[in-house]
């Protein structure tokens, strides 16, 4: 006899079916669309060309949001007071006739499905949440949020229950007879304690109502997004990526959203999230690639890193830019013609003075300034010439002549040489004097040397003509000089070769997109043996209103975007901001990050102090107080990190505990044993995350010997060798497929800086007395190290512990004196007063019951009961 659970489970599986069954439907109907327009005879005009086109990119657009809703495609319903049921899912969908049977989650009507709480409960008496895997409904889970009506309907529905589950999970039992088993709870409890796969996925199943307001607000100006580790700032980030191209998908298609994220293996975590919501058209890119052309690949001292994103380096670009519009104090003799001709210092200073006033940038400017210098030496060999006054058209003549003399070209080319950004920067690095000029006291001498870097030297800057040489072309550029570049371009402006070049290169890229597209959506609708990928490609005339600007955008300096993210936000410096305000300059933002992991030297105290420079007190700023990821016993030591950083700071509150202290293991001193300690401590994590992912954390002098220890001794565990693959790459340059690597092997070994972002289900940290005393904040850097991990820590270490990791337990050593304490359970008043939404009637002992059936969720921290009150 079926039970209520199977019952429940039956109905909810049935309208997944029906669900399911339109997606079908629509997914034919829109491939048929597709299909019809592509093959439609190429025979009408160029508007109808166009048109069809348009339409055709629209249909392939749907199509791969269809695509991406299959699955999961409906995890939510919610009962209404007033009657009725709305399911919430990845997608919208209508019925034949066109009645909503299915809502997107980012529908206003859908907000109440996460904001609604006991205390609030918005019209509803039910949120139900659905487990599915693939098409099959697996489980159910229940927030009543008015007990009594939500009984009173149970009772109605036949005795219905609040919660079931299927074949992948406990019994609900007796709980859910009683319309109380599995809640909301349950299932962010399952999400945060599965293991980890290298790759962020999407939480709109289980976003909180904190992380949803902040998702849903409003556009228009600057959102800084605070929060500690772990409390899903770059989840939310995302997920807001996704809402606003919902909310106000035509303007931000055709001007795209820029997410800027520290390292390519930062990225490459995050890259599934928004194509898993059905959303593309985001261009992502690291500091190092945000200047087009430039892949910024070296490497900075800390010291120099900071002096280079410093607000100062604004006013010394633009001096070494004034100090190239030369003016010699006895002016200059030109040859010409087998005369001399002269320029005094008067003549070129008021050529000078009338260029810059034509506020051009430094490259179109220098026309006037040409102009001008070209108009008093024509004058010149007027004067000389027999016969006084000439007409206009000869004046023009002995002018040609005049610019057709390499001799004259090269004299005015060195009072105001086209200059790239690149020979700009290149110059200065390399010449002292140049340097020292540009800087003037804006620099101290030990600054200036900072900055010193071997490359083309004084002499080829004065090579006239020259836009782009060898020796700039080859430069390994780090990160640090991406916002100098782009200060350099914004004031010399693209001189013309080089715009054209970009252009070429674009154009080609485009068209190599193109192709590669059109090929996908032939092989999608099976019709690649019908029609050629080139034709269809050719035929798409307006790849820029079809994709939007994502690709477009990535190859154009000056290209402004219609929203901007930048994840930890807190390392940008003064100089990488005006570069991001450049792009974005509506400014309209959001921002994440978290002031306390900053790892600059000087780190910004306030975000007023990071943003005031460009937006005044136009932002405001979004606290996230919860911690998802890292286990209460872990964020204890962190915590005492945290406070030993700043006294005032209040560390986010954990929402598990992993039922594991971290502890430490004390190594005797040689390198060798410190190795083997390492390799026996990950070999020990790999097990404990049995089939997650385990990161080594380690000093960045370490990486490579630690690396090659576990190839040699765990080899199926170790990140493999690539070929060309130089194990002290620095950080934020490792290109995609090594980033794959590092994000899939079972053991990555890391430093401080390449984690930033990341999480693994456990953390083998080694020397954190080196990591603290860093070049960089080694606080910071510590607590950035200890919150990576999502269930296991361990220390490796030589010397004594630091500190402030008192709290450890050292494994084999004396206890400290809370070694072996039981676990902090984080009170009941402390959680509440992180969470702005309490959901308190709930049965305790029902859910306390049903959390512990579940093994290897972790336990709520909540004195042992289900964390309602995260609602
Ligand atoms: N509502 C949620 N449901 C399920 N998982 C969540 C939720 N919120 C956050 N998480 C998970 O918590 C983890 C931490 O989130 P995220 O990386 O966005 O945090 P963060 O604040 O950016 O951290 P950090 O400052 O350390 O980079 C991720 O695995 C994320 O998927």
């Amino acid at each position: 006899m079926p039970t209520t659970r199977d019952g429940e489970l039956a109905r909810e599986q049935a309208y997944v079916d029906t669900l399911y069954g339109r997606l079908d439907e629509v997914r034919e109907t829109t491939k048929g669309q597709l299909r019809q327009v592509l093959l439609e005879a190429g025979t009408g005009t160029p508007q109808s060309i166009v048109e069809r086109d348009v339409f055709a990119a629209t249909h392939a657009d749907r199509l791969a949001r269809l695509d991406a809703a299959e699955g999961r495609l409906c995890f939510g319903a919610m009962d209404h007071a007033a009657g009725g049921r709305t399911y919430i899912g990845r997608i919208g969908l209508t019925d034949q006739e066109q009645e909503p049977i299915l809502v997107d989650w980012r529908a206003p009507v859908a907000t109440a499905f996460y904001q609604a709480t006991i205390a609030d409960p918005r019209g509803l008496t039910r949120r139900r949440h659905l487990r599915t895997r693939g098409r099959r409904v697996t489980g159910l889970a229940d927030d009543p949020l008015d007990p009594r009506a939500y009984l009173a309907q149970a009772g109605a529905a036949d005795g219905a229950s609040g919660a079931a589950e299927g074949d992948a999970a406990p019994e609900a039992g007796a709980g859910a007879e009683a319309g109380f088993g599995a809640t909301g709870d349950t299932m962010l409890l399952e999400a945060l304690s599965a293991p980890r796969t290298g790759r962020m996925h999407d939480i709109v199943s289980t976003l909180q109502a904190e992380q949803d307001r902040i998702i849903r607000a409003a556009a228009n100006a600057v959102l800084v997004v605070d929060g500690g580790p772990g409390t899903g700032k770059t989840a939310v980030a995302l997920h807001r990526a996704a809402y606003l191209l919902y909310t106000d998908r035509d303007r931000l298609v055709r001007s795209g959203v820029l997410v800027v994220g520290p390292s390519p293996v930062f990225l490459r975590y995050i890259e599934q999230v928004l194509p898993s919501l059905g959303e593309t058209g985001v261009v992502f890119a690291t500091p190092g690639r945000l200047f087009p052309g430039v892949d910024a690949t070296g490497e900075d001292q800390v010291a120099a890193a900071s002096l280079k994103g410093d607000a100062r380096m604004a006013d010394v670009i633009a001096g070494a830019v004034r100090d190239r519009q030369r003016a010699p104090g006895r002016g200059v003799r030109i040859r010409h013609d087998e005369h001399d001709l002269h320029l005094d210092r008067d003549t070129i200073v008021r050529a000078r003075t009338r260029a810059r006033r034509s506020r051009r940038p430094h490259n179109s400017a220098r026309r006037v300034f040409i102009r001008e210098l070209l108009g008093a030496l024509t004058n010149q060999v007027v004067s000389r010439l027999p016969g006084g006054l000439f007409e206009p058209e000869e004046r023009s003549e002995i002018t040609s002549d005049l610019w057709a003399d390499p001799g004259v070209r090269r004299a005015l080319n060195d009072l105001w040489p086209l200059l790239t950004p690149a020979r700009l920067l290149a110059d200065l690095y390399a010449s002292p004097e140049l340097l020292a000029r540009a800087a003037g006291t804006r620099l101290t001498a030990e600054e200036r040397a900072l900055l010193r870097r071997e490359g083309p030297a004084d002499a080829p800057a004065r090579r006239s003509g020259e836009t782009r040489s060898a020796e700039t072309g080859r430069i390994r550029w780090t990160p640090a000089d991406v916002a100098l570049l782009d200060e350099a371009a914004e004031l010399l402006g693209d001189p013309e070769e080089a715009a054209r070049l970009d252009e070429a290169r674009r154009a080609a890229a485009e068209r190599a997109a193109e192709r590669e597209y059109a090929r996908g959506v032939l092989e999608m609708l099976g019709l690649d043996d019908r029609l050629d990928a080139d034709t269809v490609a050719e035929r798409w005339t307006a790849p820029r209103q079809r994709r939007g600007a994502a690709e477009y955008a990535t190859g154009d300096r000056t290209w402004t975007f219609g929203h901007l993210i930048v994840d930890e936000a807190q390392e940008v410096s003064p100089m990488l901001w005006r570069l991001l305000w450049r792009r974005c300059p509506g400014r309209t933002a959001t921002l994440v990050g978290d002031l306390a992991q900053a790892a600059r030297p000087r780190p910004p105290e306030s975000w007023g102090e990071l943003l005031g420079p460009a937006v005044g007190a136009h932002y405001t700023v979004e606290r996230l107080t919860v911690n998802y990821r890292t286990p209460s016993e872990i964020m204890d030591v962190a915590a005492d990190v945290l406070t030993a950083a700043d006294p005032t700071a209040a560390p986010p509150l954990s929402v598990r505990s992993a039922g594991r202290r971290p502890d430490a293991v004390r190594i005797p001193s040689a390198d060798e044993a410190l190795l083997r300690g390492v390799v026996d401590e990950s070999v020990r994590a790999a097990g404990e995350a049995a089939g997650g992912r385990v990161a080594v954390i380690c000093p960045p002098g370490r990486t490579a010997a630690i690396r090659a220890a576990l190839r040699a001794a765990v080899p199926q565990l170790a990140l493999p060798r690539q070929p060309d693959d130089p194990d002290d790459r620095p950080t934020g340059t490792r290109e995609p497929a090594e980033a794959d690597l590092l994000l899939d092997a079972p053991v990555a070994v890391l430093t401080v800086a390449e984690s930033k972002g990341l999480e693994f289900d456990a953390v083998v940290l080694v020397e954190p007395a080196e990591i603290l005393a860093g070049p960089t904040r080694g606080l910071a850097d510590l607590y950035v190290a200890l919150t990576r991990a999502t269930r296991v820590l361990t220390v490796v270490h030589t010397g004594e512990l630091p500190g402030v990791l008192h709290r450890m337990p050292v494994r084999g050593g004396p206890a400290t004196p809370e070694a072996g304490a039981a676990p902090r359970a984080t009170s009941r008043t402390e959680a509440e007063a992180h969470t702005a939404h309490a959901h308190t009637d709930i049965d305790d002992t029902d859910d306390a019951d049903d959390t512990d059936t579940d093994a290897g969720l972790g336990d709520p921290v909540v004195g042992g009961r289900q964390l309602n009150l995260l609602w």
